[in-house]
């Protein structure tokens, strides 16, 4: 069986999810306004006959007509970055702003990262952690070629990150509340990634679904722990599995100091509520405020999107 039909009853169109699901996905880029702007890297593009469309919701990300943006000299120049549309999503809700210290738990390779950079006008500190150190060398590369400047990479298990507070000599990790805002965007059995790699759901088992939740709990506690009172934390996956989205955010609300935030997608932008009840399981009923994205709502791959406020 499709693993994808369990999320049959979720979605308000079955045919078009099913038949989105087995279309390729678009070639997407970002532009980086760390090295340019929208109209330069447009004329650029016009220039080079690259044909491209802006997204109905952002100036900034194009669809592009075929190539990859990697055959492209804005690309090479760093002006532009390829990333899937929907994966643009988590900074934005995260709001980054200049001058503040953000922690992203699971960056690499680092199109949220580099994002999170622009955003921030390259200021302040930005903390790119990843437990593949393997992943951490095309972060680094991303975030070279795009001109990013003000990020720390750092190789740690994000579920037991440890940060020293500046010139204080402490072990106790309960010392890390350093944090203005945290980005988790997790590891996950990546069903939302079906167009772009066709073999994703081929070793799919729910045991994966439910190990990997536990990793995904345990990643979401540790950054609302590293986050001060009052800053924000965005959980983010690729995967439908209730199990891995809204039951995720239903454990960490129950055990730390946080609450979900309403956050309104970008206008033109089409998403779905997060669900409260699944498989004979009830969530908090303020998980709704996720949004959900299906790959027929904007011609995207699938994704999951929340935003909390931690409390004390
Ligand atoms: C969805 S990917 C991140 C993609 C990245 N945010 C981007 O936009 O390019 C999830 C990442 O989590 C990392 N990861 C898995 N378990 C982790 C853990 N316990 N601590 C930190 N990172 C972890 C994986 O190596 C992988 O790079």
């Amino acid at each position: 069986m499709n693993p994808l039909e369990r999320y049959a009853p979720l979605v308000d169109d079955e045919e078009a999810f099913f038949e989105a699901c087995d279309r390729p996905l678009p070639s997407v880029v970002r532009v980086n306004g760390i090295k340019t702007t929208v109209e330069r890297a447009r004329s650029a593009l016009d220039a080079g006959d690259v044909g491209y469309e802006a997204t109905d919701w952002h100036p900034g990300i194009l669809k592009l007509d075929e190539r990859g943006p990697g055959t492209t000299w804005p690309y090479f120049h760093g002006w532009l970055h390829g990333q899937e549309e929907v994966s643009a999503l988590p900074a934005l809700a995260l709001d980054p702003q200049p001058g503040e210290v953000i922690w992203d738990a699971c960056a690499a390779p680092g199109s949220k990262t580099t994002q999170l950079a622009d955003l921030m006008d390259d200021t302040g500190t930005l903390i790119g952690n990843d437990n593949n150190l393997g992943r951490l060398s095309a972060l680094r590369h991303n975030a070279e070629r795009l001109g990013v400047s003000n990020l720390v990479v750092t190789n740690q298990d994000a579920r037991n990150y440890s940060l020293k507070p500046f010139g204080e000599d402490t072990d106790d990790p309960e010392a890390i509340d350093a944090f203005d805002r945290a980005l988790v965007d997790a590891p996950c059995s990546c069903e939302g990634t079906i167009r772009k790699n066709p073999d994703a759901l081929d070793r799919w088992t729910m045991n994966h679904v439910h190990s990997v939740a536990g990793i995904q709990k345990g990643i979401l506690r540790r950054a609302v722990q590293a986050t001060r009172e009052g800053g924000t934390v965005v959980y983010s996956t690729c995967t439908f599995a209730p199990e891995e989205n809204e039951a995720v955010l239903d454990h960490v609300l129950g055990e730390e100091d946080c609450q979900m935030v309403e956050w309104d997608a970008p206008d033109g932008f089409e998403t779905a509520l997060g669900v409260t009840e699944w498989d004979g399981d009830e969530y908090d009923p303020s998980v709704e405020l996720a949004h959900r994205v299906y790959p027929h709502h904007n011609d995207t791959g699938g994704f999951f999107c929340a935003k909390l406020e931690v409390t004390a």
